[in-house]
């Protein structure tokens, strides 16, 4: 049976066009806790690259929305000589990864982001982030392109595709776009756009809203005389589409990613909204000032309590037999195959994170387990 983007089973790994490399059999675990958006045309966001290639994960230059449309060349131009003159910035051996937002597909700019791009700076480039995408069609449309312009310009990596959610046709298509291309690296939530194409009644880029909420009911006293407080929970917007973004990446072996949080002067609930995202299983998420990457760092890195209980349950459940199978009583607490398999994600992750973050692993080589 054809895959959604209309391939049959054998062809899925072959290379779209003459000349194009193999396609990846499995996309690499690359530390991306913080995606930083910077806009290239902009002198002062540019003059920052360089400074900041050392403390984040990902340096993205934004070509999209966020940046005017009488600057698109401009950024555009210089992405290339950014991507061409900042040391340690992308590549396989990058200490930061390079990847661009190009401009939607519908655009009159994004025939000439890739056409520039590609040939220009296609060594350095990681991944292209292509915004609302609708479906598989969509991943088809610049796999074939990436495919001839890497070709073209003899590149040996192919170059990964990462697609914003943020349209409802997109939400109800996430499977097939998951599963559309062998490029395909992951999903980022698109909050804003999504909001709007929803027809959602809210106004900001990210994040809860006070109007979002549950009342608990009314409580009465023994004498029938009806109580006053009637406490609300704030819930989260954005849980139903994160969680099936989740099972969509899982599924396909390709990263989630929470978006944007747009309240810059809110740490707290930028802070929360990623911790979220990253208990329900994304990775990383976008930074969209300086400000930002700090946050993301710290949230989408395991803490160090959390590294200590994973690292204890390895080694109750090795003591037992050494395979991990049975089952063990640690601090009152039943452990087993499957709470193991949970922690043995955890240290796999921070085992990542220190081999790129050298005070991640100091930190984490630091923990004592005081069970032995
Ligand atoms: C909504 C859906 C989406 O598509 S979200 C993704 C698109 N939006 C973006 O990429 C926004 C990127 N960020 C920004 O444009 C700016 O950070 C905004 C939010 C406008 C705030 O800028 P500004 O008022 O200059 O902040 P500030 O004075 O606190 O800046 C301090 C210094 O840092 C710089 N800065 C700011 N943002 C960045 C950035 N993203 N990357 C690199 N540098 C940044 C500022 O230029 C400023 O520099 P300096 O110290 O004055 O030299
Ligand atoms: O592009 C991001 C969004 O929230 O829209
Ligand atoms: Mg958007």
């Amino acid at each position: 049976m054809p895959s959604p983007a209309g391939r049959s089973a054998k062809d899925f790994f072959r290379p779209l066009a003459v000349g194009a490399p193999e396609p990846l059999r499995e996309i690499p675990a690359r530390p991306s806790r913080a995606i930083h958006f910077f806009d290239p045309s902009n002198p002062k966001m540019a003059a920052k690259v360089p400074q900041l290639t050392g403390t984040v994960d990902v340096l993205l230059g934004n070509l999209e929305d966020a940046v005017r449309a009488d600057n698109k060349v401009a950024a555009r131009e210089s992405l290339v000589q950014i991507a061409s003159s900042t040391s340690g910035l992308g590549g396989p051996d990058g200490s930061a990864q390079l990847w661009t937002r190009i401009n939607s597909l519908d655009s009159p700019w994004v025939l000439d982001d890739l056409t520039r791009l590609i040939p220009a700076i296609g060594d350095k480039l990681d991944v292209v982030m292509v915004p609302k995408v609708q479906g598989a069609e969509d991943i088809a449309y610049v796999d074939r392109l990436l495919a001839q312009l890497e070709a073209k310009a003899g590149l040996d990596r192919p170059i990964l595709v990462h697609a914003i959610l943020e349209t409802a046709r997109g939400v109800a298509n996430v499977e097939e776009i998951c599963g559309a291309s062998p490029r395909m690296q992951g999903l980022s939530l698109g909050p804003a756009d999504l909001a709007a194409d929803r027809r959602m009644k809210t106004t900001r880029v990210g994040g809860g809203h006070p109007g979002y909420l549950v009342r608990q009911d009314p409580t009465t006293t023994s004498d029938g005389v009806l109580g006053q407080e009637r406490p609300t929970y704030q819930q989260d917007l954005w849980h139903y589409t994160i969680a099936r973004m989740v099972d969509a990446c899982a599924m396909h072996g390709i990263y989630p990613y929470y978006g944007p949080f747009g309240d810059i002067s809110d740490p707290l609930a930028c802070e929360d909204q990623f911790r979220n995202a990253f208990l329900l299983g994304c990775v990383g998420a976008w930074s969209l000032h300086p400000s930002q990457i700090e946050i993301a760092n710290r949230v989408f890195s395991p803490s160090v309590e959390d590294i200590r209980h994973a690292r204890r349950v390895v080694a109750a459940l090795n003591r037992q037999g050494g395979d991990g199978t049975g089952a063990v009583m640690l601090d009152g607490k039943m452990e087993d195959d499957a709470s193991l398999k949970q922690c043995l994600v955890l240290v796999e992750l921070a085992e990542q994170l220190a081999a790129v973050d050298p005070k991640l692993k100091e930190i984490y080589d630091a923990i004592e387990l005081t069970d032995e």
